[in-house]
């Protein structure tokens, strides 16, 4: 018999909603139940589901060392990767392991609370738009839920960090946060270098890391992967997203052979951070560095935590392809976007691939 909530049978879908979204439960809630099989509104079409004969062992990402990162071939490495694979992890980057360490426990801690404790920063509960926990990426969007809870984080303030943020993470994600920024700026710098942009001034900077989302994202044990997803195929709207995660592994990215149709693991490495572009900065080269497609399939025995950092544009922002990028006489490809209505489009549908970005083609 399928497991029960109250004493109803767990198969009807508006009682899994009530219980996962509406009070607060998460998709962790459903997965502390002991279920044999995912609920069926957690089953993906076949299409979406990642068969391992698309999986290809043999090639990874470019794996890049900081530690001597004024060497013009770090430069050199790092917008090769961000060209041909939109996507690459960094070792030596000088943010201390403790720090990761740290926004790791944090998430647990976070997650770890109470249902109705978590409830309280729903997108129905929460004091502000700029704290939001939730679960899937857009339930109301979507065909199949995601097997995954998140918290998302948007930085306005440390001042108002500290009045919104829950108090388990939000020293720890500050921390995480303040600490990551340094290397961020390392990598724009290099990035906007082999695009002839030779200063990052106060428009560029505002273009480039005008604003900062953190999600803490939690995929808890899933009874069968293989039906579900933990984040559908998508690529980011960041200009880069620095994604830490756990020693699990679930997360892979589109390779670039054949037809395309393959998929390339992202092998945990410890105190390793992965890189990747987001749609603002294709948007902002003129397709010169490529937002990647990516995927997460959670674990049928162990839960799995990752901390991306949405690296954006200011809402405010217009975004286009630099005039630097055109100077050599390139066609735009991109029409100049109010940046707030990229990011609207993208979280008014269910996540698909790379559809986002054709909202900003010419
Ligand atoms: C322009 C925004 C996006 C919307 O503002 P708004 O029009 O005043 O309205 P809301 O804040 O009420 O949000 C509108 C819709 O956006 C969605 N949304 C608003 N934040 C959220 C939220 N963190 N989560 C998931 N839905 C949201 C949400 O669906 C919501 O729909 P609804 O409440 O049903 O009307 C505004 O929040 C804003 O300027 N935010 C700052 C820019 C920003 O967030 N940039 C981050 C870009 S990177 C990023 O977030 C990547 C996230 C991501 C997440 C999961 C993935 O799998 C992959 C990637
Ligand atoms: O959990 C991961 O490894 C990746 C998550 C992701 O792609 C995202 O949150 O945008
Ligand atoms: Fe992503």
């Amino acid at each position: 018999m399928a497991p029960t909530i109250g004493d109803r049978q767990f198969t009807d879908s508006s009682i899994i909603t009530n219980f996962v979204i509406n009070r607060g439960n998460g998709v962790k809630g459903l997965s502390e139940m002991g279920l044999k099989a995912p609920p069926k509104p957690y089953i993906q079409p076949l299409e979406e589901r990642l068969c391992i004969s698309k999986i290809v062992p043999q090639q990874s990402i470019p794996i890049i060392d900081m530690s001597h990162w004024k060497n013009p071939q770090v430069a050199s490495a790092v917008c090769d990767a961000a060209e041909k694979w939109g996507f690459f992890q960094i070792v030596n980057h000088d943010v201390p392991v403790e720090v990761l360490d740290n926004v790791k426990d944090a998430t647990y801690r976070f997650f770890d609370l109470p249902a109705d404790q978590k409830n309280k920063y729903s997108k129905e509960n929460s004091a502000s738009n700029n704290v939001r926990f939730g679960t899937s990426f857009s339930p109301e969007a979507e065909k199949s839920l995601e097997w995954k809870d998140y918290l998302s984080l948007f930085f306005v303030s440390e001042e108002e960090a500290s009045m919104l943020w829950p108090p388990v993470c939000r020293e720890q994600v500050l921390d995480y946060i303040r600490r990551t920024e340094v290397v961020i700026k390392k990598l724009l710098q290099m990035l906007m270098e082999g695009l002839n942009v030779k200063e990052i001034d106060d428009t560029k900077r505002s273009l480039l890391m005008g604003s900062i989302r953190t999600n803490l994202n939690y995929y808890p044990i899933c009874p069968d992967p293989e039906l579900t997803v933990g984040v559908g195929r998508h690529s980011d709207v960041s200009t880069l997203t620095i994604l830490l995660q756990d020693e699990i592994g679930g997360l892979y990215v589109r390779g670039n052979q054949g037809d395309g149709d393959n998929w390339i693991h992202v092998p945990p490495i410890k105190g390793s951070l992965v890189i990747n572009v987001g749609d603002a900065l294709q948007i902002l080269s003129n397709s010169r560095y490529k937002s990647v497609e990516h995927r997460v399939i959670a674990n049928g025995t162990k839960n799995r935590i990752s901390v991306p950092i949405f690296v954006n544009p200011k809402p405010t922002d217009i975004i286009g392809p630099l005039v630097e990028v055109l100077q050599n006489g390139e066609k735009p490809i991109y029409k100049q976007v109010l940046y707030s209505n990229y990011v609207k489009h993208f979280f008014r549908k269910a996540h698909d691939g790379k559809k986002t970005v054709e909202f900003a083609e010419i």
